[in-house]
């Protein structure tokens, strides 16, 4: 296995005059599942659609376990948004054809998925509902055996057991398998129980990325009387501020200890951290301004 699963640098993809992905700058250690987090159109997919080589980027260049994108499709799961399955051919019949395509493939890993699902070998996926045809993607993604798994909001379609028993054999599929995930979602619970690696793409741009635990550790809010942020200390990045006559709130990056005793000083939770980087990426392009700024 190769030192970084996914490399981007510079990576741009543009439709027609606009662009869906800009400078995108990636490092993903292999070993993690990594929840890539945005809002709508914020270009999750089509970051994903590049990294299989099924977009050919605008601008700068994505490797793909050490070798460009599209070049090492054996070792590469991809469960896209839509889960496409043949509508025409049963659940036994897309594991055959699963074994069949993929040298990896594992079929007592795809056995015991369709029948812990409940899923009838002899049904045909057209008939399946979305829930369950999502659920058989998933199946044929993990069964190849992939060194990477490329997952395109899985849990969207389905409930929320089987949503919880999704992530449950993905956290198990990377301890058992080497195996590294990537997964978009609009849900931060999701990405709170599975992932251990961050991505927020807001607006066509990354705004932050890391092991979760780091970004956690290293990010604060901080309570305390009023402050002008050009009297931050440099090492203080401020992520988002608000202010009231007397008090502000900051939210910051640092890696320094926070000397000042002048702040309250507490942790982020997963969400506030995703929040105040969507909120960032809300506010026009801008330099050394606090970036999600309210005044009450
Ligand atoms: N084939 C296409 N042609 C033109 N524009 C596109 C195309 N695919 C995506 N876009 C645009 O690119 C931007 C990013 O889309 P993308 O599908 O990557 O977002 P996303 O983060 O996956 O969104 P969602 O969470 O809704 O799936 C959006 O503005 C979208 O309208």
């Amino acid at each position: 296995m190769t030192a970084a699963v996914l490399r981007a640098a510079g990576l741009g993809k543009k439709y027609g005059r606009r662009w869906a992905l800009t400078d995108c700058n990636l490092e993903v250690p292999a070993g993690h599942v990594v929840g890539l987090v945005g809002p709508n159109g914020a270009g999750k997919s089509t970051l994903l659609n590049l990294s299989v080589g099924m977009l050919t980027p605008t601008a700068g260049s994505v490797e793909v376990l050490g070798a460009p994108a599209g070049k090492q499709l054996a070792k590469v799961g991809y469960v896209a948004q839509d889960t496409p399955t043949y509508s025409r051919l049963s659940v036994a019949e897309h594991l055959k054809i699963g074994a069949h395509l993929n040298p990896g493939w594992d079929h007592s890993v795809a056995e015991r998925r369709i029948q812990s699902i409940g899923l009838d070998p002899k049904q045909r996926a057209g008939r399946l509902s979305g829930g369950q045809r999502a659920q058989l993607a998933l199946t044929l993604g993990l069964a190849k055996r992939p060194d990477l798994l490329l997952l395109d909001e899985p849990v969207a379609a389905l409930d929320p057991l089987a949503r919880r028993e999704f992530l449950q054999d993905l956290m198990e599929a990377v301890a058992e398998q080497e195996l590294s995930v990537v997964l978009s979602s609009h849900l931060v619970s999701d990405v709170e129980r599975a992932c251990d690696f961050l991505i927020v793409l807001v607006d066509s741009r990354v705004q932050v990325s890391g092991e979760i635990d780091t970004l956690l550790a290293t990010h604060y809010r901080l309570t305390g009387p009023r402050k002008d942020q050009k009297s931050m200390p440099k090492d203080q990045h401020v992520i988002a501020a608000s202010h009231t006559d007397v008090q502000s709130t900051y939210l910051i990056r640092t890696e320094m200890p926070i000397l000042d005793p002048a702040w309250s000083v507490s942790r982020l939770t997963l969400e506030d951290l995703v929040l105040a980087y969507m909120g960032r990426a809300a506010q026009p392009e801008q330099t050394g301004r606090p970036l999600l700024e309210v005044q009450r």
